[in-house]
């Protein structure tokens, strides 16, 4: 994965009474190969519409993303785990393998996030905490070259998501690879990332960067909870 730089001076929606609404202004953020970069901003700020432009799905837009998103393999974890019904665990895993890498054994790999005994169940089944889980193992399988992560914690209860953020830490620890993770919360950003970047109201932009140097395991609860008194007493919000 090389350096990933995300560039974009306007984007401006068209509403169909064909009013402007100025999403993005100005963003800029270049992330180092492998870094975990947190993108951290207000609801509606325009952070959704960064991340499609990010994926290569919005090219409608002033500036650039380098290297170009359509030559990137991505992984993409959104908030809806977006499994396919009909087919089990296991099943929703392999389909996105490549046809001649299909058979190849995943058992470690589903000890390893803790799905050894739900791989033959239908999502279904499934807590939204697992089936996030599932939509995580299914991002990383093929080794991808950037991670995006869309609120991944949403909507889950305390233990569900501190065991997503151990499958992520899992992720990030098994394959190296860049990481953009867009939250609302700043606990958990400050639990994974490298970077903190803070975004503005819409149009957004960048109004803060904040490097986080401690090494993940060692990132406990005390820790975690000086840092975020530290930015929030310097204004920096989530
Ligand atoms: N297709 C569209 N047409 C018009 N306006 C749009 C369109 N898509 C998004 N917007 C507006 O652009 C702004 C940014 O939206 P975006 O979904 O990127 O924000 P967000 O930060 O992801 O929001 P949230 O935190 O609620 O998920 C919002 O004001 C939204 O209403």
């Amino acid at each position: 994965m090389p350096r990933l730089e995300i560039d974009i001076s306007a984007k401006t929606y068209r509403r169909p009474d064909g009013t402007a609404v100025e999403a993005v202004r100005g963003l800029r953020v270049v992330l180092a190969p492998g870094e975990f970069v947190c993108l951290i901003g207000p609801s509606g700020c325009g952070k959704t519409t960064t991340l499609r432009i990010l994926l290569g799905l919005d090219r409608a837009y002033e500036g650039r993303v380098v290297p170009d998103p359509a030559t990137l393999r991505i992984g993409m974890v959104f908030q809806e785990p977006r499994l396919l019904p009909w087919r089990s665990v296991e099943e929703n895993i392999r389909l996105c393998m490549p046809r001649q890498h299909r058979a190849r054994p995943l058992d470690e790999l589903f000890a390893a996030f803790g799905l050894a005994e739900w791989r033959g169940r239908y999502p279904g089944e499934l807590s939204l905490g697992l089936a996030r889980r599932v939509s995580l193992v299914r991002a990383i399988v093929n080794g991808p070259d950037l991670l995006v992560l869309d609120e991944p914690f949403v909507s889950l209860d305390d233990r569900a998501a501190a065991e997503l953020r151990q499958a992520v830490m899992a992720a990030v620890a098994r394959h190296r690879m860049t990481v953009v993770m867009v939250t609302h919360n700043l606990r958990e950003a400050i639990e994974l990332a490298d970077r903190l970047v803070f975004l503005a109201p819409r149009p957004t932009r960048v109004i803060e960067e904040v490097a986080l140097a401690a090494a993940r395991p060692e990132r406990g609860p005390a820790w975690i909870e000086a840092q975020r008194a530290m930015l929030a007493a310097r204004g920096a919000t989530a």
